[in-house]
């Protein structure tokens, strides 16, 4: 029997997750305030904060950290590379430390399973980071030479959700044509050709609709006088993109469920801000399906907000239905994924990928 530590963190949480081979045996969601996170300045700061978070889990559940025999955490902001399952080096370590291309909460993933991994003498992995990149190439044309459109989007939870939904279907996922929908702290909305994710709307640099705490693609021109405005440093101008955007701008909360009992109780603005991020999330969903020809077989829906069955996952059923039926899986399945993708490796039945 093997005995895998998942540790997922996010924008909005940390997911720690214990497997004996196939079988969850714990999972823990711990939900980071917003006022929390904001006091530290780098992703890179909160290391010790969910580490410290992940080491009290498993004190709390009485869980020998010596008893594991891998840790995989969740992988983040790399050069673009292909699906796999991915052993953690140096060079990997090196660049997300430094956050060469970038700052995620996922880059604390191999961070932290690294660290925890070497205390114990086991080998630690990252799986489907959000850097996978199977985009054709027509996707990647801005409208301008000087920019490239970039695959980053929740492609571990895309996969596996996709791999869920084929099996649902009874058919395999390289014959299928997808959509899949990811709305947590950041939203993607994927288009998978038969078992490549070909386009998808870059979650984490201002492409898309806007997220609990994300703006998503902003009115340029807009944009550019605020950047030239003089009221902004290029940081608060950056935050505003990502972290202070889209539900916290406007409602001063990233908490969906939050938002639901303020509409509730009667709050027209929470109410038009919430249902203008339904509505943007379906017009992405339409303009996806185009991509495919509208031959779409099946909508999935995924992440954190899928759980809002008040408002959101009927409007946005309602009105893409008529595109391809419509299965829900809220929360996902990313723990699930990381712990299957390193015991496929650990049992040899596929190997580690290096990252180069
Ligand atoms: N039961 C629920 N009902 C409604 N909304 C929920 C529920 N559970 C979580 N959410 C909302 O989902 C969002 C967080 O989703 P999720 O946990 O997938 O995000 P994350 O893992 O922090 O970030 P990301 O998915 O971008 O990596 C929050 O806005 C949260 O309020
Ligand atoms: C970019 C994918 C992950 C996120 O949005 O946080």
């Amino acid at each position: 029997m093997y005995k895998i530590l998942v540790i997922n963190p996010g924008s909005t949480s940390t997911k720690i997750a214990v497997y004996e081979d196939e079988n969850q045996r714990l999972k823990k969601v711990i939900d980071h305030d917003v006022n929390e996170l904001k006091k530290f300045k780098a992703v890179a700061d909160q290391y010790e904060f969910r580490k410290n978070m992940i080491l009290q889990f498993l004190s709390e559940e009485g869980i020998n950290l010596h008893s594991f025999s891998a840790i995989i955490g969740r992988g983040g902001l790399l050069r673009p590379i292909p699906s796999g399952t991915y052993e953690i080096n140096d060079r990997m370590l090196e660049e997300l430390r430094s956050a060469k291309y970038g700052e995620h909460e996922s880059n604390l993933g191999a961070l932290i399973a690294n660290e925890l991994a070497e205390q114990i003498g086991v080998k630690a992995y990252i799986a489907d980071p959000v850097v996978v990149d199977e985009m054709e190439d027509i996707a990647r044309v801005s409208g301008h030479p000087f920019f490239h459109r970039k695959s980053i989007f929740h492609a571990l939870n895309q996969k596996a959700v996709a791999r869920s939904l084929s099996e649902k279907l009874g058919r395999n996922y390289y014959d299928l044509n997808l959509i899949v929908v990811h709305m947590g702290g950041g939203i993607s909305i994927g288009v998978h050709k038969k078992g490549k994710v070909v386009d998808v709307n870059n979650a984490l640099d201002g492409d898309g609709p806007f997220t609990p705490e994300r703006s998503g693609t902003l009115p340029l021109v807009g944009f550019i006088d605020l950047c030239y405005s003089g009221k902004y440093s290029e940081g608060e101008i950056r935050k505003l993109i990502k972290g202070n955007g889209g539900l916290i701008a406007y409602l001063g909360t990233n908490d969906v469920r939050e938002v639901v009992k303020r509409i509730k109780s009667g709050d027209k603005k929470a109410e038009l801000v919430y249902f203008g991020l339904i509505h943007q999330i379906v017009k992405w969903i339409g303009k996806m399906s185009a991509v495919l020809n509208y031959d779409v077989d099946a909508i999935a829906l995924t992440g954190g907000m899928a759980y809002e069955n008040e408002f959101l996952v009927p409007q946005i059923k309602e009105k893409v239905s008529f595109i391809a039926p419509v299965y829900v899986f809220p929360g996902g399945d990313e723990e699930k994924a990381l712990a299957l993708a390193a015991l496929r490796v650990i049992k040899q039945e596929e190997p580690a990928k290096m990252y180069k």
